[in-house]
């Protein structure tokens, strides 16, 4: 008889969050179970612009997932890294360079970060239409359940984050939303990421950084909140603040294609992942996202018929007419990143390049 319970994935106990007294960023906290009527989104669009013209992160509660639905999830997320042998990993690595797209694994140590160290993290990627390509063993049981995370991250989170950036931008409220069809062609997709501890001599060599100073490059990058401490957003003072881990809450920035559509008025704010407080250096830390980009025929100029940029000025990284659309401008990204010659910039523990004619900077 077929089951009609979902397959058992190994349950990973949460790890406790850190007892150290870290200097945490100052996040606003958007409640969606308030978005249901005109007049809470109205409110909601205006704390949600505040924070994306201010800080750029934010986080998300009362999405529509109860704790245990959470924790499923992250159950599931662990199954790519420990339920898959080393040869069956390679036969599923992502084409990066080849195909532009993270689809698949990117294999540990396929980073350079800084001083010749690679980095010690895996990911394993799915385009939310998960049939798009073959899985792992390990993972088919569990793609019915992945999909319909995508499919949550995607109506239930994406979607009205989106409504509330057009209507703090003065624009028709699907504005966004239209450039980001869950039956699109473009890449929106989930990631599942592990980081392992690293050898004292990595530590040192790198100061600590797992994941070099970096913004998106999409539209809306989805985190659902982890315990483990590791990172952190540069503030507009300079310093570096940790993200405090919020349970079954989502911590959410903005990309480089919602400052270029945003005409710099929603920031993509820069981010980075360091060593864990020593209280929870022994561990793995195991991540779980959606990376939305907009639909890949969309060119990544200002939505400049907003009200809101005709008062305040539009600021460009490149004229429109050079603007890359958003399949040149995630390809050009993905490609280069981690494996690109960065030059110094005039600015200290600043590297930049340029892609599609547009400068890119990497913070240390
Ligand atoms: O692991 C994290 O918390 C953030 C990772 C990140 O910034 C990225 O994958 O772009
Ligand atoms: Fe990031």
């Amino acid at each position: 008889m077929p089951s009609l319970t979902v397959p058992p994935a190994p349950h990973r106990i949460s790890p406790p969050t850190t007892q150290e007294k870290l200097d945490y960023a100052d996040l606003a906290v958007i409640d969606l179970s308030k978005a249901q009527d005109a007049t809470g989104r109205a409110q909601l669009a205006l704390e949600l612009s505040e924070a994306m013209k201010t800080v750029g992160f934010f986080y998300v509660i009362n999405h529509g997932y109860t704790s245990a639905q959470t924790e499923r999830m992250f159950d599931i997320a662990d199954i790519p890294f420990s339920c898959v042998d080393a040869e069956e990993k390679r036969l599923y690595a992502a084409k990066i360079k080849e195909t532009g797209s993270y689809q698949g694994y990117k294999p540990r140590q396929y980073w350079h970060i800084d001083n010749g160290v690679h980095d010690q993290l895996e990911h394993y990627n799915f385009h939310r239409d998960v049939t798009k390509r073959q899985h792992p063993e390990a993972v088919r049981p569990f793609l019915n359940e992945i999909e319909a995370f995508a499919r949550h991250s995607h109506f239930n989170v994406l979607h009205p984050i989106l409504r509330l950036l057009a209507l703090g931008l003065e624009l028709p409220e699907e504005t966004l939303v239209n450039l980001h069809g869950f039956e699109s062609v473009g890449e929106t997709w989930v990631r599942f990421m592990k980081y392992y501890p690293r050898s004292q001599a990595d530590e040192l060599k790198t100061k600590n950084v797992w994941l070099k100073g970096h913004v998106d490059f999409g539209s809306i990058t989805v985190i659902y909140s982890q315990p483990i401490a590791a990172l952190q957003i540069l503030g507009p003072d300079g310093k570096w603040k940790w993200i405090k881990h919020i349970e079954n809450a989502l911590v959410i920035n903005a990309g480089d294609a919602m400052e270029f559509l945003s005409g710099g008025y929603y920031k993509a704010t820069i981010h980075r992942v360091v060593q864990p407080p020593v209280d929870q250096q022994n561990l793995t830390r195991l991540g779980l996202f959606y990376f939305a980009t907009t639909d890949d025929n969309v060119k990544l100029v200002p939505l400049a018929e907003t009200p809101v940029l005709q008062r305040v000025g539009i600021v460009r990284r490149c004229a429109d007419a050079d603007a890359p659309t958003m399949e040149s401008w995630r390809k050009g990204r993905t490609t280069a990143y981690g494996q690109s010659q960065l030059k110094p910039s005039e600015e200290g523990n600043v590297e930049e390049e340029v892609i599609n004619g547009v400068l890119v900077r990497h913070y240390n």
